[in-house]
């Protein structure tokens, strides 16, 4: 095992004086794909927005690949992190085929110039499973469905190594979920990119992640491969948890 691509060591985390995250160490291998799951509030968007450098820690620092996040330019570590949030938050006013491309423009990804941008950006729409005709079009004339796709497939475009997925597929319907699911295993198998999860569905928890962490009061409960946490919960939390699982 090398260095982890993600660790965070000793965080702790409050908002307004109430703690969400409490003195919380992981470290994150490269190329899992680590599903979190836990209460509603119990602090996994916390979790994510921690690595992208959306929020800093009150206490402890963040490591991603070797490297202290609150010493990293905050832009440049963004455009090396992909990030798919289940309100999309494509810009209207742009086609597919410019939310798709405008990390790597901005970040100056010479193959992303040029004619090169429409075929590189029907490559991703078809990966995410779209029909690639999509890339003309605006956000406001896809399906729910269609747009959550393009966010993901805007996330992927920069070759990011690491992908925080936010609830991605929380708004659509359960034959599309499952669609997405196995689309997104597809990437993390082709891509070797490190990915975290945030579900609320113990069944997708345990159905995608290679580890699935599960957190409860700002602690973790386990962090553990599926089978792992399916046999041994450690505490009562996890064996409620997965009591419906079995
Ligand atoms: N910017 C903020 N200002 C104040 N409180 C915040 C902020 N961000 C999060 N919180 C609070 O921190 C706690 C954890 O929030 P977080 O979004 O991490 O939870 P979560 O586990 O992702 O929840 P959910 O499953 O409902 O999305 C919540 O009580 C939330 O209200």
């Amino acid at each position: 095992m090398g260095q982890p691509i993600i660790q965070f060591e000793h965080i702790s985390k409050a908002f307004a004086g109430q703690p969400v995250l409490r003195d919380l160490s992981l470290s994150i291998e490269k190329g899992e794909f680590v599903t979190v799951i836990g209460r509603s509030g119990c602090g996994k968007t916390t979790l994510l927005r921690l690595i992208n450098c959306l929020i800093t820690p009150d206490q402890g620092c963040v490591m991603v690949q070797g490297q202290d996040v609150a010493q990293t330019d905050p832009i440049a570590l963004r455009r090396r992190i992909g990030y798919a949030i289940q309100s999309v938050g494509l810009f209207p006013h742009m086609t597919v085929e410019k939310n798709i491309a405008y990390v790597p423009s901005i970040s100056g990804m010479d193959q992303w110039k040029g004619k090169n941008r429409r075929k590189l950006a029907e490559e991703l729409l078809v990966q995410v499973g779209l029909d690639p005709i999509l890339a003309g079009r605006y956000p406001r004339t896809l399906s729910g469905g269609q747009r959550q796709r393009v966010g993901i497939a805007r996330a992927l475009a920069a070759r990011p190594e690491i992908l925080l997925m936010d609830e991605p597929f929380g708004a659509v319907d359960e034959i599309t979920r499952g669609q997405l699911q196995q689309e997104i295993r597809r990437i993390h198998e082709d891509r070797g990119i490190t990915i975290l999860f945030v579900t609320h569905d113990i069944e997708e928890a345990l159905k995608l992640g290679s580890r699935v962490l599960i957190l409860d009061q700002g602690k973790i409960e386990q962090y553990a491969a599926p089978e792992e946490i399916l046999q041994n919960p450690a505490t009562e939390f996890v064996k409620q948890l997965v009591s419906s699982c079995r």
